[in-house]
């Protein structure tokens, strides 16, 4: 893990320990989820990450490997379909099959994709047009999965809330637990430099690789590095990803003298890699950072990544918790709900900096030309 600079907040008056010497994994934190030692010191540990990173590598994590296998059995089953069959799983609306287009603003990636709601009822209404063979199979498939991993997802937060010194540590994951959370299952297919004609021609998209630039030239953003799924950071509380042995995705993070890099994150089938997300940024007040990230596709092999969204419902009112509000670091956002965010995300594009747009007293003009509706 990258060493340290500022200790998250806490109310005791005794200084903990600091928490064990970070490892590292290329350059990413990593957290050993199972590592001897007190609870205390590996809650610093996650706060630590996500206060100064907004991302880690959690490893030895008690997911059992089995369910992750199962569900990519039946996504690579489901990406390996006629195009014609796919097809009936979309277009996006946004759940639901997609190819190459992102969002309803103009986005567009080298990829193919699913993109479910996570719970239960409206698994198994997808899975009609996903596995028109046997639905249930596919919904139990998913909901074995989003199960597993939603308890990782709730064991992070609250060594998150215990790490910041919440007076209710359950303060994060009560969001995601509820009936009504509005969390999502995506999973991304990037197909290879060598296939890609192929996806071309498979989406019958409408949009063109080849673009024109304001002077009238024509050309292709996608030789070399393609962008597999372009800058961005995750809009909900945080998100798990989980992919095979195949690189590609890139986290933006300070380096040493503070300015911002993008880090290749080398691929780690068994680890999950946990992203703070924008709505625990306002949560905390700030404290804990929505990191920004991208996937680059370029290698020979396809990458197949599933990455579980957990958000609170959408009625939930989003304010920075009353302890992360002090003399010294006063309130940041305004309070907001989900769904508000939610509508203003889906009028913006993949890479706004929207959670800006909710800063108190800001006039905006900081986003202003960045990544706006055309
Ligand atoms: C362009 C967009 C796609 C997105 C909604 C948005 O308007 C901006 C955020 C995008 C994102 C990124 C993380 C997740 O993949 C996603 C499902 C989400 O919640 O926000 C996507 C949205 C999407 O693809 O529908
Ligand atoms: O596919 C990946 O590896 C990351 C994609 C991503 O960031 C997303 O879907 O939000
Ligand atoms: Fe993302």
């Amino acid at each position: 893990m990258v060493v340290p600079t500022t200790t998250p907040v806490r109310q005791d008056t005794v200084a903990p320990p600091p928490p064990p010497p970070p490892s590292s994994h290329g350059g990413i934190p990593t957290v050993d989820m199972s590592a001897p030692g007190s609870r205390g010191a590996l809650s610093r540990q996650v706060a630590r990450a996500c206060a100064e990173q907004g991302f880690f590598r959690a490893v030895n994590h008690g997911v059992s490997p089995a369910p992750g296998a199962r569900l990519d059995a039946a996504t690579a089953a489901f990406f390996a379909l006629p195009p014609r069959d796919k097809q009936r799983a979309g277009p996006p609306s946004p759940l639901g099959y997609g190819c190459r287009s992102i969002g309803f603003s103009g986005d567009a990636g080298e990829l193919e994709y699913l993109l479910l709601h996570a719970n239960p009822a409206a698994v198994a209404h997808r899975a009609r047009s996903i596995d028109t063979d046997d639905p249930s199979r596919f919904s139990s498939v998913v909901n074995e999965y989003v199960g597993a991993v939603r308890q990782l997802a709730c064991e992070i937060l609250d060594l998150l809330g215990e790490g910041l010194g919440l007076k209710d540590p359950r303060s994060f994951s009560k969001l995601i637990t509820d009936a009504d959370s509005d969390s999502l299952l995506r999973i991304n297919h990037y197909p290879t430099a060598c296939t890609i004609h192929k996806l071309d021609h498979d989406c019958q998209c409408k949009m063109k690789s080849n673009v024109r630039t304001k002077n009238g030239n024509v050309v292709n953003p996608s030789a070399g590095a393609r962008i597999g799924f372009g800058e961005h950071s995750d809009p909900q509380i945080i998100s798990l990803l989980r992919a095979n042995d195949v690189n590609g995705l890139q986290v933006l993070l300070p380096n040493s003298n503070g300015k911002e890099v993008w880090i290749k994150v080398p691929a780690d089938p068994s680890a999950f890699f946990v992203n703070v997300g924008d709505l625990l940024q306002a949560l905390t007040n700030g404290k804990l950072v929505s990191v920004r990230h991208r996937v680059i596709a370029s290698t020979c092999r396809p990458r197949l990544s599933t990455i579980y969204f957990a958000a609170p419902p959408l009625h939930a009112r989003i304010s920075a918790l009353p302890e992360t509000i002090t003399a010294g670091s006063p309130r940041r956002y305004r309070p907001f709900t989900w769904a508000e965010y939610k509508k203003t995300m889906y009028s913006l594009r993949l890479s706004h900096s929207r959670l800006d747009l909710f800063h108190v007293g800001d006039d905006d003009s900081s986003n202003v030309g960045k990544g706006e509706k055309e």
